[in-house]
């Protein structure tokens, strides 16, 4: 329907481009529709255009490798908007919207760990054609990786200096998440609005037994809770799995990073942003 001759400067079909018939049926989209395109409206272009490989001559697998990783920093940049909005939900009492978008977060969570499967489909050897060329590069400088962890509850400054090559907007971002209250904060919030203290380790555990023996009344901040344990376990499951998938690619190589790899991987694993909820658990 719409040929080079039908666009404008910049590159979008003019409005007539669109009226026309498809399947035996009229369109005509109106003017507005005819600026918009699909591939302007999600800038196809410029995002098909940001995979450009390290490897010369090109590695096949290298494509899949950068593919996957934009992928994840997609979604985390997702999770972060929805995590952001579920603290502020927390913060002014709308308990269902806090709950309703940690939801979101978990579906989005096991899409990640599951994309792990199609990483795994690049052999070790295929890999190496072109991990040579990613030092120092390496997933540890995921600037948004840790803003999920910080503002999930795991605040950790020390992170902040050993990242090396961080931009300006970077740093400003991660201080921000430093400074920030985190989804437990935010929680704290919410027992506190509901009556209890949380000013020690005793309060908190008293409010938590009570809100998990009377479901009727605090159902609420027990779906809540149960949201951010969900959330919890789901981290879990990713750095599992991204570990193993470390050992089957490189065995126990130091990593890219400078880590020891494997080995730095698996002090990470018993990380828990929530240990109150999981201790919680042994006196249910
Ligand atoms: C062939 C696949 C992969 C290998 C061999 C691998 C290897 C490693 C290694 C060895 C480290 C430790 C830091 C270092 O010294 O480099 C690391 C950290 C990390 N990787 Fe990967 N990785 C792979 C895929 C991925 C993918 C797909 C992601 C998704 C974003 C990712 C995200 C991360 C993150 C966030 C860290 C920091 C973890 C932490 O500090 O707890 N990696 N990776
Ligand atoms: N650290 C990995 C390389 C790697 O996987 C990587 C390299 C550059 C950008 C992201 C990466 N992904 C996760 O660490 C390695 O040591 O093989």
């Amino acid at each position: 329907m719409s040929s080079q001759s039908d666009k404008n400067d910049e590159g979008r079909p003019s409005a007539d481009a669109v009226t026309g018939r498809w399947d035996g049926v009229d369109v005509n989209f109106g003017e507005e529709g005819g600026r918009l395109t699909y591939g302007s409206y999600l800038r196809l272009p410029q995002l098909l255009d940001q995979q450009r490989l390290e490897s010369d001559p090109p590695a096949h697998d290298e494509l899949l490798f950068i593919t996957i990783h934009q992928v994840y920093e997609l979604w985390f940049k997702q999770v972060l908007h929805e995590m952001t909005a579920s603290r502020d939900a927390m913060l002014s009492g709308e308990l269902w919207l806090a709950q309703h978008l940690l939801r979101r977060v978990h579906t989005i969570e096991r899409t990640l760990t599951q994309q792990v499967d199609i990483l795994e489909t690049m052999t070790p050897q295929d890999f190496g054609e072109f991990r040579h060329r990613l030092s120092p590069a390496s997933g540890f400088q995921s600037v948004q990786f840790r803003e999920i962890e910080f503002l999930s509850g795991a605040k950790d400054p020390s992170f902040v200096k050993r990242f090396r090559g961080l931009s300006d907007v970077e740093r400003a971002r991660l201080e921000q998440r430093l400074e920030e209250p985190t989804l437990w904060d935010a929680f704290l919030v919410v027992l506190e609005s509901a009556g209890f203290g949380t000013a020690t380790e005793d309060e908190l555990r008293i409010g938590l037994s009570a809100v998990a023996r009377d479901r009727g009344k605090y159902g609420a901040i027990w779906e809540l809770a149960e949201a951010l344990l969900q959330h919890d376990e789901l981290a879990a499951a990713w750095r599992a799995r991204h570990v193993v998938m470390v050992e089957r690619m490189i065995g126990t190589k130091p990593g890219t990073g400078g880590s020891s790899g494997a080995g730095y991987l698996r002090s990470r694993l018993d990380l828990r942003y929530y240990p109150h909820l999981w201790h919680l658990r042994t006196s249910l």
